[in-house]
């Protein structure tokens, strides 16, 4: 099961795995004109109803493998107002050779009652103006078509979806498409199967790797919408550059204001590093327990995203803290570095993000091995045992909420250096302000990765963290030379 938003992220990994939409859209034709083999003979006659989307450029394509049937191919609007150029490539090409195609910029000529395209008569009707694309109540002239569309006696065949289906939740449109049968992609779609319809999963020929490897589609799913949220460091102590790289990180990837409590004696020089944050120092030399309670009030008074861990160090009195801290707190955390260690013994209510490199991990009763992805079952078991995200972060990264598994392979041997995890831990943060937790982490280790890529075309193995933060924009949102 694949929700249409997902879907869409697994079509852009596909495509920079090198299997372009457009490949994919040939295999969905082919599979609709398969389907339409199967429950109409030769020579039948079929009336394809196109929307403007890329739903609509499937159908173009069906109409190309059914020569032997008779086939009329309506476009609801006008050609120059096709939204997607593969979509218009297929319909030109069905133009100049003469296949059957017409425009219907008139909706009331496809009233029910008007019968101009004598949908009456076809024996097959396909159903492709609204895929995983559609918002809402079917509009004009997509209403009137569904009404008449519903009201022949054809066989109707919907392509990846009825129009009118909601791929991610399920809801059906009250104006929608009745179909007798769906060929949907790839994999079925929430609730698509409770459906009074017979639906049929086509492969079409998506890479399993676009689904296990994280890719500029993971980074769309997860891409903040707006400028907004509030990130909260608690960190520093013993060190302080990783706390401000968490924060500076966070504000990076799109957060409105980024905070950092921290022990009053380090508080100015953490501040020092970058004037963008806003520190709040508390009376201590580290953070012990005293300070547990007002943290989670102020964190939770916000809707903080809560980073834990950057800096802190591993005194008894400051791990004690992070449990009493964790025991309370109900909202979202990244955990990063020396609090790690406390999560598997805590009964917590928040839900965590848990980044720990190769020996945290180790530490933390998962996996001890070179190699993250050849462990990824494993990793996967010690997500599910420990009740969290897992972000497990080494040459592959490798993240998982305990059913779902992905690998980030983004990034270069330069990232070894001090301080990309203090940057992950932030970005994750940031990102988790929209995303679910595993999209987050996903997003987030490929966002880190190809920032470092982008510097280390010129810095090769010299590259450095506090380098990295300003590259994170452009891999976030897309640079020149994405
Ligand atoms: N994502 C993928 O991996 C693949 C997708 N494919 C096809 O692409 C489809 C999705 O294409 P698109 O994203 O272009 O979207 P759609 O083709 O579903 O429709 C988008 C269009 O519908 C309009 N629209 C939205 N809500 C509406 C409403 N309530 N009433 C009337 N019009 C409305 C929009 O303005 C837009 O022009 C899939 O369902 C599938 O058929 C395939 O080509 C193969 C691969
Ligand atoms: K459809």
């Amino acid at each position: 099961m694949i929700t249409g938003e997902r879907m869409a992220a697994v079509d852009a990994n596909a495509a920079a795995l090198g299997v372009p939409q457009k490949q994919l859209m040939e295999s969905s034709g082919h599979a609709v004109a398969r389907a339409i083999r199967e429950v109409a003979d030769p020579g039948a006659r079929v009336v394809i109803v196109a929307g403007r989307g890329n739903n609509g450029g499937d159908a173009f394509v069906a109409a190309r493998f059914l020569d032997a049937y008779d086939v009329t191919t309506l476009l609801l609007g006008r050609a120059e107002l096709i939204g997607t150029d593969i979509a218009r490539e297929n319909w030109d090409a069905l133009e100049q050779a003469d296949y059957d195609t017409r425009e219907v910029t008139d909706s009331s000529a496809l009233a029910a009652d008007s019968n101009a395209f004598d949908l009456d008569e076809a024996d097959v009707i396909v159903d492709a103006m609204l895929g995983t694309g559609i918002s809402g109540d079917l509009r004009e002239p997509a209403a009137t078509a569904a009404a008449a569309i519903n009201a022949a006696d054809a066989h109707v065949l919907a392509v990846d979806v009825p129009s009118g289906f909601d791929a991610d939740g399920g809801d059906h449109a009250a104006n929608g498409v009745t179909a007798d049968r769906v060929v949907t992609f790839h994999d079925t779609k929430p609730e698509l199967d409770d459906l009074d319809a017979e639906v049929t999963v086509a492969d079409i020929g998506i890479p399993a790797a676009a689904e296990r490897f994280a890719g500029p589609g993971d980074v769309s799913l997860a891409r903040p919408s707006s400028r907004d949220g509030r990130v909260f460091v608690i960190g520093g102590g013993p060190y302080t550059g990783a706390p401000a790289l968490a924060a500076q990180a966070a504000l990076r990837a799109g957060v409105e204001l980024s905070f950092v409590a921290a022990p009053d004696s380090v508080a100015g020089e953490i501040q020092g590093y970058a004037e963008d944050l806003i520190v709040q120092p508390y009376g201590s030399d580290r953070l012990s327990p005293d300070q547990a309670d007002d943290l989670v009030a102020t964190a939770e008074r916000h809707d903080d995203i809560v980073v834990l861990g950057p800096g802190l160090g591993t005194a008894d009195q400051t791990l004690e803290a992070t449990r009493q801290f964790l025991e309370s707190y109900t909202g979202p955390a990244v955990v990063d570095a020396d609090a790690l260690s406390v999560v598997p013994e805590v009964e917590t209510e928040a839900t965590l993000v848990c980044t720990p490199n190769r020996r945290e991990l180790a530490r933390m009763g998962g996996p001890d091995t070179d190699s993250l992805r050849e462990a990824a079952d494993e990793i996967e078991a010690f997500a599910a045992e420990l009740g969290h995200v897992v972000l497990a972060k080494g040459v592959d990264d490798v993240m998982t909420d305990g059913e779902r598994t992905r690998i980030c392979r983004a990034g270069t041997p330069g990232m070894k250096v001090g301080g990309t995890g203090d940057l992950l831990a932030g970005i994750v943060a940031a990102l988790l302000e929209e995303a679910d937790p595993l999209e987050a982490a996903t997003a987030g280790a490929y966002v880190n990765g190809v920032a470092g890529e982008r510097l280390a075309e010129t810095d090769a193995l010299g590259v450095l963290a506090s380098e990295m933060l300003d590259e994170i924009p452009a891999a976030l949102w897309g640079g020149d030379d994405e």
